[in-house]
């Protein structure tokens, strides 16, 4: 299965924003009275806005400049009332601007707080295939960047946006209603300015979508080289990363460059419209005054009202960029959100009769199109012990990650007790089969969080329980080789132990979890053969049941094995005795 986001995003369909917008709302569906409260408190605040100017034509045309030429006898006093309910209104404008900011800048934090949830619980349901196509930088500057560009557009804009459209509406109603020849004349320049949104905006989108990928481009160099900064330094790469990274750096300024002019795009253009039609107001008020069809007063409030229309239309030219780029995020956050893992469970089916712990079927297997494993079929039967051996890159590791199922075979069958191994779920799957991997992981935290990670038999133990529980598993010694016992210090990037220490570390926690089947790949590989003959006898010494399958390249690691497997080419075959196995290896089999 194709994993990879930025392959997939080449032949993916572009969504519609009014899809992407309904996807993005049923995210954040339990934030519906709150939006309802913040589209109030705006709304509100816009029929304040486009009262005003009603008020100021209104005042002119009653005590400054009354149209029939009367005199009014104390205008003053009509002119402060006047003020004063302004004054009134201002200030409640001014109340539930405040209330909308508040609210949607909690909408808009809870957003990128669920948002960032929802990518992170799903990365972690994804199969190794998933992280084995996609790069950590990418990957983390969608979590972090991506998801902010949304909560800047909902915190910040989409009251804005909500507000200078229903500004806009009312201003266009007031427009018509006043005189529906000067109306149509002042928003004629807005219907190209619509005409020409329609025809831009998926240009804006598709650009800052390409500035959004480079960000992540850039992001995965700098985790990349920082990942690997021993090796770059020792073996003098500086200078190769230092040019891929100009490469994506270049590629992230000259995408940035236009986005930034794509998002910039709207603001003159919109401006010119709007000056435009002023300009018609202007002309065509004067005359229908010269004409006795319009009064001062009405060309006054014409004019607040043709600018409450086009300068919210200006802003909108911001906010749609703004919009743009949320939606061209959005795109990607939600690839990895539609992504379905392969390695769902399935139904259980029949129990085969099976005397093995596991069983690989006619398995075949490969990673894209590079295959590996052809047509393998062996057992594995309970409380023996397995070696596999063979050239390196001979599908050893890859052998194993199918018995732990990292990977799903692409046709044969896994069984575990009998059961295709698909049909157990990752919790009791991870009960049975203990592995313990080539390059150990461990977290920052102590020797002790690291033995109990994952591992809830011990989740309530105390210090003095756990270690009681280290030495009935035979582990007491190996605890005694870190300093501080449990509390060690361990960091999971940094030099605080040793990798032959991590490895010890591992296995601990590996055996600690007492499972059927425990997989070592290369578990020793970085250990003293003093402690190694420790860990031997501490495998020799695991529950009677317990299957254990090793990989070494050392030799004398599987002189005790029940079985050896030979794997090589595509193929996992019997090799006999020890000598056997030593007779293939020596014989130079390589890998085809
Ligand atoms: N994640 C992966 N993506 C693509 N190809 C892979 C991946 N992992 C391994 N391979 C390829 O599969 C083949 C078998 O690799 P595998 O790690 O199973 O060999 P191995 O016998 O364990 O080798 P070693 O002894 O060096 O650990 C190799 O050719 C390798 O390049």
């Amino acid at each position: 299965m194709n994993y990879d986001l930025n392959e997939l995003s080449k032949g993916q369909q572009k969504t519609s924003t009014l899809a992407g917008l309904g996807k993005l709302f049923q995210l954040i569906a339990h934030e519906r009275r709150n939006l309802l409260l913040a589209l109030c408190a705006i709304l509100v605040t816009s029929t304040i806005n486009l009262t005003g100017p009603f008020v100021v034509g209104h005042t002119i045309d009653q005590y400054i400049a009354p149209h029939n030429g009367a005199v009014v006898a104390n205008p003053y006093h009509g002119v402060l009332v006047n003020c004063g309910i302004l004054l009134c209104l201002y200030f409640v404008s001014l109340v539930t601007s405040y209330l909308q900011t508040r609210l949607m800048g909690g909408v808009g934090q809870r957003m990128l707080f669920t948002l960032r949830n929802a990518v992170f619980n799903k990365l972690q349901q994804l199969p190794v295939a998933f992280f084995n196509q996609n790069k950590a930088g990418d990957l983390i500057s969608r979590i972090n960047n991506d998801t902010d560009k949304l909560n800047q557009f909902f915190s910040q804009s989409l009251m804005q946006f909500i507000g200078s459209i229903a500004t806009m509406l009312g201003a266009g109603i007031f427009l018509i209603a006043i005189n529906v020849k000067l109306g149509a004349a002042a928003l004629a320049p807005g219907l190209l300015i619509l005409f020409f949104t329609m025809i831009v905006s998926p240009w804006v989108k598709r650009t800052n979508a390409k500035s959004l990928k480079s960000v992540g481009g850039m992001s995965a160099e700098i985790q990349e080289s920082l990942h690997n900064f021993k090796v770059i330094i020792a073996f003098n790469r500086r200078d190769y990363f230092r040019k891929r990274f100009d490469v994506a750096n270049k590629e992230n300024y000259r995408t940035a460059i236009g986005a930034g002019l794509a998002n910039n795009i709207f603001m003159p253009v919109y401006t010119l419209f709007a000056s435009i039609a002023q300009l018609a107001v202007l002309t065509f008020g004067i005359y229908l005054i010269s004409e006795g069809e319009f009064t001062i007063g009405l060309l006054v409030s014409y004019f607040s009202y043709t600018t409450n229309f086009y300068n919210p239309l200006r802003q909108l030219a911001t906010l749609w960029a703004n919009f743009q780029t949320a939606m061209a995020a959005w795109d990607r956050i939600s690839q990895i959100l539609a992504m379905e893992t392969d390695l769902a469970t399935v139904s259980a089916g029949e129990k085969e009769a099976s005397d093995a712990l596991l069983e690989f079927k006619n398995v075949h297997f490969g990673y894209g199109d590079n295959k590996i494993l052809h047509n393998i079929s062996f057992k594995l039967e309970q409380g023996k012990t397995y070696a596999l051996v063979g050239p390196t890159g001979g599908g050893k590791t890859t052998t194993a990650s199918l018995i732990a199922r990292l990977y799903d075979p692409q046709s044969g069958t896994v069984l575990l007790c009998g059961k295709d191994i698909r049909s157990y779920n990752a919790a009791d799957r991870s009960k049975k089969i203990g592995f313990i991997l080539q390059e150990p992981f461990l977290f920052t935290g102590t020797v002790r969080e690291n033995i109990l990670y994952g591992n809830e038999l011990y989740a309530g133990y105390t210090d003095e329980q756990l270690e009681q529980a280290i030495k009935q598993a035979n582990l007491g010694n190996l605890l005694a080789m870190f300093d501080d016992g449990l509390e060690t210090k361990v960091l999971s990037s940094g030099n605080s132990i040793s990798l032959g220490q991590k490895q010890l570390i591992a296995f601990m926690r590996a055996v600690l979890r007492n499972p059927d089947l425990l997989i070592l790949d290369e578990a020793t590989a970085n250990i003293d053969t003093i402690t190694e003959k420790l860990l031997s006898e501490i495998l020799n010494n695991l529950p009677q049941h317990t299957t254990r399958v090793i990989i070494a390249h050392r030799l004398n690691t599987i002189e005790n094995a029940d079985e050896i497997f030979f794997v090589n080419s595509g193929e996992v075959v019997r090799a006999g005795s020890f000598n056997d196995a030593m007779n293939l290896l020596l014989k130079g089999k390589r890998v085809s």
